[in-house]
């Protein structure tokens, strides 16, 4: 009999909210756990299974069933949280998954993308894995067993009705709990042996309903009726992608990937196929610039350097000649020059301003001297420090050799405060500046450009927001193909749980949490 809403059970610890379901094998409800006011599922056999004969014995399979689950532990299996006892009816506690399931999702959105149905069912792979890697076999995979979290893209494996050990293969005895299109034929046999191959299937299967939109022909039926082309529905579906489902729809269990890693690697595979593809695409995209453009780029980049050191040179000159009248007209720079003693450097100080000045109009003159003797007029003149307190003293400090000028600066020392100052000390770059005659035009006008970047490491093959992160114990992961950058991210495996704390936490999160697709609805 079912439990009516507001029934409480445990004393008060759960209250019933809705009934969710009744299948095959049991009643599902939505509930309140009342001391930490939570949603929570709870899970009991059904009114049939506990009238049957063999009662006794399900309720065992039920109990030993909460045990193994409760070793599933992935972030892509919903968690038990509890168990206990009542009115002789054992029940399990677990997280309640706000969302809708793929088939769902399916039939009002219409199938899914490529890119999306592999992320969804990479993360139900890997959590198959560890299924088979803690002994057992699931034997329900499909797409109403698999819940995608509201407003996110992390799908959770959500019934484990009939689960079950696989290590001596299981034998299937209860036909009336198969979902046909999913399961294969071994399951229907009554004496067809399970294993992991069985889950195989059906997440091939629920992978052909994620792209077409309908399930596989039911396996018994396929020796009459053939699967239909998935290109009929993708037509532009990666041949290996199609390969691998079929491979995994395998009606001879020995014919398919024995393992969930082996199903995995052949998706993995496409991937890499897609990746190396898109790749050599991207590779040529950005062709070199024409000539043209270059010689162009060359000339523009030499005028903004000249007029930058023209610009310098004029400060400097002005600064220097303060004390004569406002100069009328617009002296040209050969005038400033002549008028000064050159005898001494240029600049005081080197900066990436004055180098350009080097090759145009100093190479006739002598070699500036790099000693600290010869330092120029304008820091001994009182009348410009005076005249232009607000210039920029690395202008006009005469330093050669910046390094090792101690002189108190009123501007912080770049290489004091590196993190705070995006441009390189000048001094690195301008250092072989004082060699004017080595110095070209077209050496200098990169000055201006930004620092060189610091070579980037390698790119890993499967670089991506999309990359499927291991679980503790699940299998090799694999990338994803997607590569649709500017969508939302998913959230953190936190984040993701934050609707349940009951449970001490799930393993780390083997899905990638920065998805790019459509935000979903929510439900
Ligand atoms: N943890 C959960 N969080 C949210 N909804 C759930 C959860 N578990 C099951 N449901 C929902 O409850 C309903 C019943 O699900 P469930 O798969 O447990 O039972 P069933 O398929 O009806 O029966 P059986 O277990 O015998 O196959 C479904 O709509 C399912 O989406």
């Amino acid at each position: 009999m079912n439990l009516a809403p507001a029934t409480v059970l445990q004393q008060g610890k759960y209250k019933i909210n809705a009934t969710l379901g009744i299948g095959g094998f049991g009643i599902t409800y939505r509930a309140i756990h009342t001391h930490l006011n939570q949603t929570v599922v709870l899970k009991t056999l059904n009114e049939s299974l506990r009238q049957h004969p063999e009662s006794a014995q399900f309720q065992q399979q039920f109990i030993a069933e909460a045990q193994r689950r409760s070793r599933c532990q992935h972030f892509n299996i919903v968690r038990v949280i509890d168990f206990f006892e009542e009115a002789g009816q054992s029940f399990i506690a677990m997280d309640y998954i706000p969302g809708q399931t793929l088939a769902q999702i399916v039939e009002t959105d219409q199938p899914l993308s490529e890119a999306q149905a592999l992320h969804y069912i990479r993360q139900i792979a890997s959590a198959v894995s560890t299924v088979h890697h803690s002994g057992l076999l699931h034997g329900n995979i499909n797409p109403e067993n698999i819940i995608r979290r509201a407003d996110s893209h992390v799908v959770m494996l959500i019934d484990f009705g009939i689960a079950r050990g696989f290590t001596a293969g299981t034998k299937q005895t209860h036909t009336n709990l198969l979902s046909p299109g999913y399961a294969p034929l071994e399951q229907y046999l009554y004496d067809g042996k399970c294993t992991p191959a069985t889950d195989i299937y059906a997440i091939a299967a629920t992978l052909y309903y994620l792209l077409s939109g309908v399930a596989p022909v039911a396996a018994p039926l396929r020796d009459r009726i053939p699967l239909t082309e998935l290109r009929q529905f993708q037509p532009n579906l990666s041949p290996r992608i199609e390969r691998a489902i079929l491979q995994g729809l395998e009606i001879d269990p020995h014919n398919r990937p024995q393992t969930v890693e082996n199903w995995l690697t052949m998706l993995q595979e496409t991937e890499r196929v897609s990746v190396k593809r898109k790749g050599k695409q991207s590779l040529r995209l950005p062709a070199p610039p024409p000539p043209q453009l270059t010689f162009l780029a060359f000339l523009v980049t030499a005028a903004i350097a000249g007029w930058m050191g023209f610009d310098l040179a004029w400060h400097y000159n002005s600064t220097s000649l303060s004390n004569r009248p406002k100069i009328e007209s617009f002296p040209s720079l050969e005038d400033l020059l002549k008028s000064r003693d050159l005898s001494g450097p240029m600049f005081g100080q080197p900066s990436v301003e004055s180098s350009p000045l080097y090759p145009i109009e100093l190479n006739k003159l002598p070699k500036p001297s790099l000693d600290s003797t010869n330092i120029p007029e304008q820091i001994d003149d009182p009348s410009e420090t005076s005249a232009q307190p607000s210039e920029s003293p690395s202008q006009e400090t005469p330093a050669p050799e910046p390094e090792a000028e101690p002189e108190p600066s009123p501007t912080p020392e770049p290489a004091e405060e590196p993190s705070e100052s995006p441009i390189p000390e000048p001094q690195t770059e301008i250092e072989p500046a004082p060699q004017p005659e080595a110095a070209p035009v077209p050496e200098v006008a990169p000055l201006p450009a930004e620092p060189p970047a610091a070579p980037a490491p390698p790119a890993p093959e499967s670089a991506s927001a999309e990359t499927l992160p291991p679980s503790e114990s699940a299998p090799p992961v694999i990338a994803s193909p997607i590569e649709r950058s500017p969508e939302p991210a998913i959230p953190s495996s936190s984040a993701n749980n934050s609707d349940s704390s009951i449970a001490p936490d799930s393993p780390p999160p083997v899905a990638d949490p920065t998805m790019p697709f459509p935000e979903p609805a929510t439900n």
